[in-house]
Parts: C-alpha cells; sequence; structure tokens
C-alpha cells in the first residue's frame, strides 16, 4: 500500500492528533502553490517532487520528514531560491522567489565551516560575501555567539571546537544577517544522540529568543515532534504531502516532553506512515 493510502486507511486521530489545514492568504511566513520539481539530466527525467500547497506561518517552528530521497533538500533548495521550481510558485513574505535571496539562512548538516577563518569570521562570512558594513554586524555576530554559549571562542580555529561547538557557529552564521527565516537541512545529523539532544532544546531557545521562522528537515520522527509546531510528512519520491499534525505539546519544552503521552502517540502515529518501509528510525 502506498503511504497515501496508509494514511487515509488509518481510523480518525483522536483530537490532539488532528490533520491540519494550512493558513492559506496570509502574506507572511512561506506559502507554496502547485510547486513541483523534475530534475532533468542527461539520463532522463528524475521527477523529485509533486505539486506541493502548504504554508507556513511567520516564526512557526516547521519541520519535514519523509523517507531518503523524497525530495526534502529539494524542497529547501526551491525555497532558497537556489533551484527553480518545474511548476507553480513560492511566496517568501510575500514575494515571488525567483532567485537566491536574503530572507532566509541555511544551516547544513555538516557546519562548512572555514578552516582558516576564526570562529568570528566565520560567523561574519556571509557579511562579507554581500559586501554589507562590517563594524554594522560586528556586534550582532558577537551577540549571536554570547547566545550560543560560545563567547570567548571568537579567536579559536574551526579545529579547536567540538563538532556541536562547530554546528552552533553556524547557526550563528545562518542568522547574522538577520534573516526572517531559518532553513535547516539535517543540522545535528552528523552529532552523537547527546549532545543532538542538546542541540535540539538549545535552538528551540535560539527559535524562541530570535523569533524566526524555522524549517527544519530531519530523519527523526522524535526529534521531530519534540521541536515543532507543526510536522510535514513526506511521501516516497517523487515525494507529496501525506499529512500535517500539529505537536499540541506546551512551550518552553525541555527533554521531558518527550515522555508526554501526547509525544509519544504523535511519533507512533507518523511512524505508521512509514513502518511498512523501513525508511526512518
Ligand atoms: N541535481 C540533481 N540531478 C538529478 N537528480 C537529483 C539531483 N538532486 C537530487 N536529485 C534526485 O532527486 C531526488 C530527491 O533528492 P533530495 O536530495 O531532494 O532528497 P532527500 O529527501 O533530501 O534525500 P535524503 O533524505 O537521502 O537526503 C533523489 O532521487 C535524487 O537522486
Amino acid at each position: 500500500m502506498n503511504l497515501a493510502a496508509m494514511a487515509a486507511s488509518d481510523a480518525q486521530p483522536a483530537a490532539h492528533l488532528r490533520l491540519v489545514s494550512d493558513r492559506a492568504g496570509d502574506a507572511s511566513g512561506i506559502k507554496l502553490s502547485g510547486v513541483s520539481k523534475t530534475y532533468r539530466t542527461r539520463d532522463g527525467d528524475v521527477p523529485s517532487l509533486r505539486p506541493l500547497d502548504f504554508h507556513i506561518n511567520d516564526g512557526e517552528f516547521f519541520v519535514v520528514v519523509g523517507p531518503s530521497g523524497c525530495g526534502k533538500s529539494t524542497l529547501l533548495k526551491l525555497i532558497s531560491g537556489l533551484l527553480a521550481p518545474t511548476s507553480g510558485e513560492i511566496l517568501v513574505e510575500g514575494e515571488k522567489v525567483t532567485a537566491p535571496h536574503g530572507n532566509v539562512g541555511i544551516v547544513f548538516q555538516n557546519a562548512l565551516l572555514l578552516p582558516w577563518r576564526n570562529i568570528l569570521n566565520n560567523v561574519m562570512l556571509p557579511i562579507d560575501m554581500k559586501r554589507l558594513p562590517r563594524p554594522q554586524y560586528l556586534d550582532r555576530a558577537k551577540a549571536l555567539l554570547r547566545l550560543v554559549g560560545l563567547e570567548g571562542f571568537e579567536k579559536k580555529l574551526p579545529w579547536q571546537l567540538s563538532g556541536g561547538m562547530q554546528q552552533r557557529a553556524s547557526i550563528c552564521r545562518a542568522l547574522v544577517h538577520d534573516p526572517k527565516i531559518m532553513l535547516m537541512d539535517e543540522p545535528f545529523g552528523a552529532l552523537d544522540a547527546l549532545t543532538r539532544e542538546r542541540m535540539n532544546v538549545e535552538l528551540m531557545r535560539i527559535q524562541r529568543e530570535t523569533r524566526k521562522t524555522v524549517l527544519l528537515i530531519t530523519h527523526s520522527i522524535p526529534e521531530a515532534v519534540f521541536l515543532a509546531d507543526r510536522v510535514l510528512v513526506m511521501t516516497e519520491r517523487p515525494g507529496a504531502v501525506a499529512a500535517i499534525y500539529d505537536v499540541p505539546l506546551p512551550r518552553p519544552r525541555s527533554l521531558d516532553a518527550m515522555a508526554d503521552p501526547v509525544f509519544t502517540e504523535l511519533v507512533q502515529r507518523i511512524r505508521k506512515h512509514f513502518f511498512s518501509q523501513g525508511t526512518l528510525d
């Protein structure tokens, strides 16, 4: 049975696990209308995303889970303007995305810090690349490093920091030009389990303090439920929306939230979308 059919065949979810619709018509946040992507290659077409329609609200923590190769990274590249959709339209803050734009900061799985630049100068990289006035952003870069607990490490080189610290620096780099939106592609996938949990708590705090809209991609269903206001579940490639779930856990959340019956029920429910394929943890 395919994922959509599986989702449809399930019994009606309890009220707190209900599928939710998008709040269309709002000009803020991110709005996708009929967005699809087919890669044209020498070996033929690779349909990667079927037409997607959803809206991410301003200030929302929105998490996408889906099987490997279903088009999650493609989705992120489309929203950042690094790729053009084959069909449809993406609006970020009410403006149509036609090219890479400054409304987003991106965090990848690996911190990708430049080894010859110290931490502060790595955080300042977008400012240097965009030729923005350095003095104006220097205090902001230092304040962000303070926010993520890296005060005193400004002059260190990346190899002198742990993996988790490097990833925190890369979050500062994504935020230094003060974008409205943070796009995160498996940001903690390369970290050990304990560091990853700590980074999740840290990330929620950063999002609360900076009030950014976050779109985060993960393979981990528990991580998705722990972090998200809403979780979008994708089908296998070409990816489509299988379901969108509200996460009604109160904020701020601590790791104790994972023991809440609402958390475990929601993890189970999302896992049902995948159990037959065994594609997620
Ligand atoms: N530049 C490209 N040219 C051709 N096909 C591509 C290209 N980039 C991605 N694809 C294909 O599109 C599909 C979706 O890729 P994408 O990287 O978006 O998936 P994903 O869900 O992020 O995967 P994963 O979870 O394994 O990281 C895959 O089948 C992939 O092989």
